[in-house]
């Protein structure tokens, strides 16, 4: 399968902030903190000497208890701070851990790096709100580029990085590609529901009210009865099931998690 060009260019805009930041925000969803960890953005902040921190977002769509155990394994590793833009959590822990790193580093630049649909756009617009200091950055430090100032020693890089070296099939597992542009929704959803069954069926439940069963396609037809989604004849529309629960992963509707 070939890559999309535009993978290409998000790659260079994500090598661009891992460079020109020296604290790093990676954004996880916190559904799935582990599979939107990304270990090569670790590993080069590592040799680069970059501050790492996990910001764990969508913390809303999960359970507290799950949201402790998470942060404490992640906290292995790097300082991790559980948040919600929709709830506005996090965001002054966030800001006092940045005071605290810019009162040994001296001014720091921070740079946002995340899987798509993870909310890095929403992080960095709370961050702007909440900015103490007004935007003209000191000079020398910009070349072009869009700093915000959030605190005296503390700037901001508006662009967040994307990352999207993988294959949509793989994204669309993490909520990450649109569902529709995939070309076998089907075989993806198959995998997600066979996730979503061992680790937290009773989501399904709660999502489509129906009955669980242990075999994934089972589910997928059991969710496409609910919903009537139908062809002529009467058969499931098993495409756009498929897609419905592509969807639904992707905005959160589905409140599955998992280490
Ligand atoms: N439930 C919930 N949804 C959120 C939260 N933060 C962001 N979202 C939603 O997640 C979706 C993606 O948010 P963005 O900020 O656009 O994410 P992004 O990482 O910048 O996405 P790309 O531009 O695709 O890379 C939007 O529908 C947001 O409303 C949150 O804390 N909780």
């Amino acid at each position: 399968m070939e890559k999309p060009r535009e993978w290409l260019r998000e790659k260079s805009i994500a090598k661009q902030v891992l460079k020109d930041s020296n604290v790093i925000l990676q954004v996880l969803d916190a559904r799935i903190p582990f599979e939107t960890r990304n270990k090569t953005v670790e590993q080069l902040a590592k040799e680069r000497n970059k501050k790492l921190i996990f910001i764990l977002n969508k913390s809303d769509l999960v359970d507290k208890s799950f949201l402790e155990k998470a942060k404490k394994e992640l906290e292995k590793e790097y300082p991790t701070i559980i948040f919600s833009v929709k709830n506005n959590k996090g965001l002054k822990e966030l800001l006092s851990l940045l005071r605290k790193i810019a009162k040994e580093k001296g001014i720091i630049k921070v740079g946002i790096l995340g899987y798509p649909n993870v909310g890095k756009s929403s992080l960095i617009n709370s961050l702007k709100r909440k900015k103490v200091a007004t935007t003209s950055p000191k000079p020398g430090m910009t070349r072009g580029k869009q700093l915000i100032k959030l605190d005296e020693n503390i700037f901001l890089i508006d662009t967040p990085g994307i990352i999207t070296l993988e294959y949509p099939e793989d994204l669309a597992l993490k909520g990450s590609w649109i569902p529709d542009k995939l070309e076998y929704p089907v075989d993806v959803a198959i995998k997600l529901l066979e996730k979503i069954l061992e680790k937290k069926p009773d989501a399904l439940e709660k999502a489509y009210k129906i009955k669980v069963d242990n075999n994934p396609v089972k589910t997928l037809e059991n969710i496409g009865e609910k919903l009537n989604y139908k062809i002529s004849g009467g058969d499931i529309d098993y495409d756009r099931v498929a897609k419905k629960i592509l969807w639904d992963w992707l905005k959160g509707n589905l409140k599955a998690y998992w280490i």
